[in-house]
């Protein structure tokens, strides 16, 4: 067989067997564990006398919860205090490595198991977090999964499973300057819209993609479920290959791994269900002015009139009008902004916190504005130190925190407050998203949300100067 996807491939490799139900049984290689859908797994998993199977495939760390200011425990949050027990607890009586608060590894998973080279090509890998689908970008099949799932991978690491339909998303040319990989993603399911890749993975390629490093492959891929996929993924090649070399989990014998590596590619005449062609010169700096990720638009377009969508899209528009109080045919550029926030699993890596500092570096925050970065990981916050990003950022005006999810969620202190609105580089504008009911989120890529922070308002990043 020579028109196998790399799906296809690691899926078969992977195949336990097929059930009566006609689901597959998939082994997953690599089990990440956070704090916030696995207590109650491994609940039901002592209620039986069951044992994690595979304690040395599986990972914890603490991402939601952790506030991003005071970090003194017991933490002020008595829930939060409770999350961190039972996962420090369950990790030890499980023997399973956690990274913890100070360890000077945690933060979160999405962005530690790639930098310690956990996350590597052909693996299955699962998660309790819609965002799984991050580890995509190195070639893997990467699972975001439910609670009763998370038991089932501690339990016996396989996952009953449906196979998918692949879709190939080619994105082909060179970007405009000041356009990211974030202004792609949003691209692509602004135009695909956010149930379009339901019941597919989605295969990113061309030559826009391949030209990527693998942190903005990972911004790609993070946000395949946005777009309804269930996991995403980029074919490996020697840009992956030398960001996994020599880090703390990747195979010792690299060249060996390489030829492994390479056989789990998808073949060149792979046949996929669907192929979906992208021109890069069409992408804008993109930013969302609704409630979805899909509905997006380009810095110099207007918030779209109910009349121009299409039938479909226009009950959720008029949700969206009404929650976000923001005028339909207005200029999205220009809008008042209350919070800027640069962090998260699709924007909180070393490069994001690069490009976020050169355009902050030589201007200050509006008044006004609370602007603050969050690093994705203690790694990513010491490298940031090393380099001096802090203090470009401290002298700008913005707060410089510990890693954790912060405003992505805000499942900790970090939160709106009323209807403010948030210019972030997280991934998802839901109704409330950001801790306050009728708080509002704009998505955009982290050089946007500096050049909101620094105008105090939707602004272009290319007109900064
Ligand atoms: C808390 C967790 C289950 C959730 C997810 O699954 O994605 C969170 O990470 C999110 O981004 O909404
Ligand atoms: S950073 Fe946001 S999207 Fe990513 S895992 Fe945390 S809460 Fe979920």
């Amino acid at each position: 067989m020579s028109e196998r996807t790399l799906f296809d491939k690691v899926w078969d490799a992977h195949t336990v067997k097929i059930l009566p139900s006609g689901q597959t049984q998939l082994f997953i290689g690599l089990h990440l564990v956070h704090e916030v859908t696995s207590p109650q797994a491994f609940s039901m998993l002592r209620e039986r006398g069951l044992k994690v199977l595979f304690p040395d495939r599986t990972v914890a760390t603490v991402d939601h919860i952790v506030p991003t200011e005071n970090q003194a425990r017991p933490f002020a949050d008595d829930l939060a205090e409770e999350m961190m027990r039972a996962i420090e607890n369950n990790a030890e009586s499980n023997d399973i490595r956690f990274y913890g608060i100070g360890s000077g590894d945690q933060g979160i998973v999405h962005v530690i198991a790639p930098e310690q080279g956990l996350t590597q090509p052909g693996m299955t890998i699962a998660c309790g977090d819609s965002h799984t689908s991050t580890h995509g970008a190195f070639g893997a099949i990467a699972f975001g999964i439910g609670t009763s799932q998370v038991r089932d991978v501690l339990a016996s690491q396989t996952l009953a499973l449906s196979k998918l339909k692949v879709r190939r998303i080619e994105v082909n040319g060179d970007l405009k300057p000041g356009v990211y990989a974030k202004d792609v993603i949003l691209h692509i399911i602004r135009k695909l819209g956010v149930k379009g890749g339901v019941g597919y993975a989605y295969e990113y390629a061309g030559t826009t993609i391949e030209r990527m490093s693998m942190e903005e492959r990972m911004t790609i891929c993070n946000m395949s479920i946005e777009g309804g996929a269930r996991c995403g993924y980029i074919n490996p090649d020697r840009i992956t290959y030398d960001y996994l070399k020599g880090r703390d989990f990747a195979p010792k014998d690299h060249e060996n791994a390489v030829k492994w590596w390479e056989s789990i590619k998808s073949d060149p005449d792979a046949v996929y269900d669907d192929v979906v062609v992208f021109d890069a010169a069409d992408i804008e700096p993109t930013v969302t002015w609704g409630i979805t990720p899909g509905q997006g638009i380009g810095i110099n377009e207007p918030i779209p009139t109910l009349e121009s969508l299409p039938e479909s899209e226009r009950a959720i528009a008029k949700e969206a009008y009404q929650y976000m109080k923001l005028t339909p045919g207005s200029p999205i550029k220009g809008t008042k902004v209350d919070v800027c926030f640069v962090g998260s699993c699709t924007n909180g890596r070393i490069d994001d916190l690069r490009i976020a500092a050169r355009v902050a570096k030589g201007h200050k925050v509006a008044p006004n504005v609370k602007a603050f970065i969050v690093p994705g990981s203690e790694r990513v916050k010491k490298q940031a130190e090393a380099e001096g990003l802090d203090r470009i950022f401290v002298e700008s005006g913005f707060e410089w925190r510990e890693a954790g999810c912060s405003m992505c969620l805000a499942m900790n202190p970090d939160k709106l407050s009323g209807d403010q609105i948030s210019a972030s580089s997280s991934n998802r504008n839901f109704k409330g998203r950001q801790g306050s009911a009728s708080g509002r989120t704009l998505l955009m890529s982290p050089a946007m949300v500096v050049a909101a922070a620094i105008k105090g308002e939707v602004t272009d990043a290319r007109e900064l100067g």
